[in-house]
């Protein structure tokens, strides 16, 4: 059992203000001095009610005035007060990220803890250091209540850590998402051709000869003909998801000689033709690779995604690699593909657990190849890991804000109206943002929140809807918001609702928690540029904003009718008593409440629609909550827009489809 003395916290739990206004006009949060870990938006001036700004204190310092005495462990010259921190890794990092560790902390390095024993440890720590294999679940960072500060993952995936409970226990998440790409990449190229030469088979069938009592001079296990493999060179390599390490297997593939396509409905056309890719479809890419790389974060979308049905629409004796994660592939289904002899050969680094079970028939299938997830295992990517995460540990202990955050963290409601901006940032769903909405503003006192709250949900919202009527194979790469307010520029500060639009267009297609803390940094990463115009219209100044509208450029859409005269699929809301409206879609102008679903529907203009539509819905008991319809002009072309609490089946959509006077129609999750 781990030891349970603790040495002192190196920051009280909770925070405390210092107020040294000499003057009541100027708030009283710019002389708070916060006295904790968490980065802080910092209200510059609230003299000019009409003028609201929001500035990044970025590298906030943790002044406690009460801490002034220096006790033996003191952390001095390195941006900590009081008693240096407690770090606890719990998986092998590389040396020197540990260095940087001990030069400011006190390193606890103890691997393979049972549940019970992180939890004991935890309760003493400031800061706790993982990889893949440590489950950072609720009980540990409840039993990290008020102590454990920071969560590093020294690695990309941060499925094995329960971000919403660090978000409620106020610890910040951080990762290191680069350092082990071309770790990543090299093993799966080494999985490639292993699995095409079978190395692994005839490397264990030659030693195991060796071994036998039976042979002699290898006589029958000298296996040359048993282990013909196939080349590489010349043959079709699908990359499944073109992101840092997709694009980088692509790249080698290449110089193996293979044609490579990918597969990434987000990825930038332009990187993959600078290296020389073509993009296609899913199904395309499927139906023609003799060789699969899967490079996909595991998300609902992509979940099983390798599934019987997908299997059956692949060439018969396919090969595929899979060092992204064993959640992407239905595992019964891949075994029952290699028995059918559809998949010739798989090789595998990552299973949907780990370790696998003893049983694992896919593990022990002789067509399968396996390694212990290894993928970031070389010693170059481990240090590279360790320093990028050891570095982004200290710094958020230190109160520095993280461009590798992947959420941020809750804080009391009385600290700052600026925090309670991040849980915005921390709700997933429209009702949790309401809900927070709803039991944080009434104990705010600045303006900012309460006025931009509304927006802040329909600029998500529309982001969301946007990217769902991008059609697979085309990439985004270029975003613009327009917002329409009678505010000056001075007046409106938009940067929160860029970072809302930018996590309604991630968050769908990849496993990123965007926040305020890292959307400018999620967008730069995955080549998106975000783009923003504001026009000046003669209405309310109260509004903050009259109305938002998001812009994708050179992409195609699942949905014509919203691309917009520009050419560009466009869409516009605006709040109306309190609640989102989608009002534009491309150029027809629409209006429903964005809660609950939505299809969209193009049809020649034509009485009885609605009802056959509703009747359609309603057979399946799917509730419509809004409906509008816009059009060019009588009897024309018409756009039906129609709000469904639930999600239709298919059967209601193939329904859908089958009316003869619906053109297209596509359906969108809020
Ligand atoms: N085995 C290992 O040790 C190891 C090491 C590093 C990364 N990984 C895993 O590899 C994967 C890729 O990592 P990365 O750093 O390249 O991430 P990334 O975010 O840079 O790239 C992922 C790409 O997948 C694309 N994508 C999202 N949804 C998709 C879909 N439905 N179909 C096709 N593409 C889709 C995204 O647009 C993005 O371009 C992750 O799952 C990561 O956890 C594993
Ligand atoms: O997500 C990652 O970074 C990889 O899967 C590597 O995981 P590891 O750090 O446990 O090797």
């Amino acid at each position: 059992m781990a030891s349970s003395a603790c040495t002192k916290p190196i920051f009280p739990s909770s925070f405390s203000l210092s107020s040294s206004s000499s003057s009541e006009s100027k708030s009283k949060l710019s002389h708070v001095s916060f006295v904790n870990t968490i980065p802080i938006y910092r209200k510059l001036s609230h003299a000019n009610s009409s003028k609201r700004s929001l500035a990044v204190n970025s590298v906030l310092k943790t002044v406690d005035p009460t801490a002034t005495s220096v006790g033996s462990s003191k952390s001095e010259d390195v941006g900590f007060l009081g008693e240096k921190p407690t770090i606890l890794v719990s998986e092998k990092l590389g040396e020197a990220g540990l260095n940087v560790l001990r030069s400011v902390g006190h390193v606890e390095c103890a691997y393979e803890l049972s549940q019970e024993e992180l939890c004991t440890k935890i309760s003493c720590c400031d800061a706790l250091i993982v990889r893949s294999g440590t489950k950072v679940t609720r009980e540990v960072f409840e039993a990290g209540k008020g102590r454990l500060k920071v969560v590093g993952r020294a690695g990309v995936g941060i499925d094995n850590v329960d971000l919403q409970a660090a978000t409620e226990f106020g610890c910040l998440v951080v990762n290191a998402p680069t350092a082990n790409t071309i770790a990543a990449a090299e093993h799966g190229i080494a999985l490639l051709a292993a699995m095409a030469r079978n190395i692994a088979q005839a490397d264990a069938s030659t030693k195991a000869a060796m071994e036998s009592d039976f042979v002699e001079n290898f006589s029958g296990k000298w296996q040359r003909s048993k282990y013909v493999g196939v080349s590489m060179v010349g043959k079709t390599l699908a990359v499944m998801g073109f992101g840092k390490v997709g694009s980088e297997v692509a790249r080698r593939a290449k110089g193996l000689g293979m044609h490579v396509i990918a597969h990434d409905p987000y990825a930038p056309a332009d990187r993959a033709r600078a290296i020389g890719v073509e993009l296609v479809s899913f199904d395309q890419a499927i139906a023609t690779a003799d060789f699969i790389s899967l490079h996909m974060p595991l998300t609902a979308t992509t979940n099983k995604i390798f599934n019987d049905d997908t299997f059956a629409k692949m060439k018969k004796g396919v090969r595929i690699v899979n060092v992204a994660r064993g959640g992407v592939i239905d595992e019964d289904a891949l075994v029952r593909a290699l028995d059918n002899g559809i998949v010739a050969q798989a090789a595998l680094d990552v299973f949907t657990e780990e370790p696998p079970s003893k049983e694992s028939k896919l593990v022990q299938h002789e067509n399968v190849t396996v390694t212990p997830h290894l993928g970031a295992s070389t010693k170059e990517a481990q240090e590279g890991v360790a320093i990028e995460i050891a570095e982004a540990v200290l710094g958020a202990l230190k109160g520095e804000l993280s461009a590798t955050a992947v959420n941020a963290p809750m804080v009391a409601p009385e600290v700052s109206i600026l925090n309670v901006i991040f849980l915005l940032f921390l709700s997933y769903t429209a009702t949790a943002i309401n809900q927070t909405k709803q039991n944080m503003i009434g104990s705010c006192d600045g303006q900012v929140l309460s006025e931009l709250a509304p927006y802040v949900v329909l600029a998500e919202k529309l982001g969301r809807l946007a990217v769902q009527l991008v059609s697979g194979g085309s990439g985004i790469k270029s975003v613009k918001v327009v917002y329409r307010s009678a505010r000056g520029p001075d007046d409106l500060d938009t940067r929160l609702l860029r970072a809302m639009v930018t996590k309604g267009i991630i968050e769908p297609i990849s496993n990123t928690i965007v926040n305020l803390v890292n959307a400018d940094f999620i967008a730069k990463q995955k080549g998106l540029r975000i783009s923003e115009e504001r026009v000046v219209v003669d209405s309310s100044p109260e509004l903050p904003v009259e109305s938002i509208q998001v812009q994708i450029s050179s992409v195609d859409s699942k949905f014509a009718s919203a691309i917009s005269e520009g050419g560009h699929i466009s869409i516009d809301g605006k709040v109306k008593f309190g609640e989102p409206h989608l009002t534009c879609v491309g150029s027809f102008d629409v209006d429903v409440s964005l809660q609950g679903n939505l299809i969209l529907c193009r049809q020649v203009d034509q009485p009885g629609m609605i009802g056959r539509v509703g009747n359609i819905l309603g057979e399946q008991n799917v509730n419509v909550s809004f409906m509008s319809v816009g059009r060019t002009s009588r009897r024309k072309q018409a756009i039906m827009a129609i709000g469904v609490d639930e999600e239709p089946n298919k059967q209601a959509l193939d329904n859908i489809g089958a009316v003869p006077a619906i053109e297209e129609f596509v359906f969108l999750k809020l």
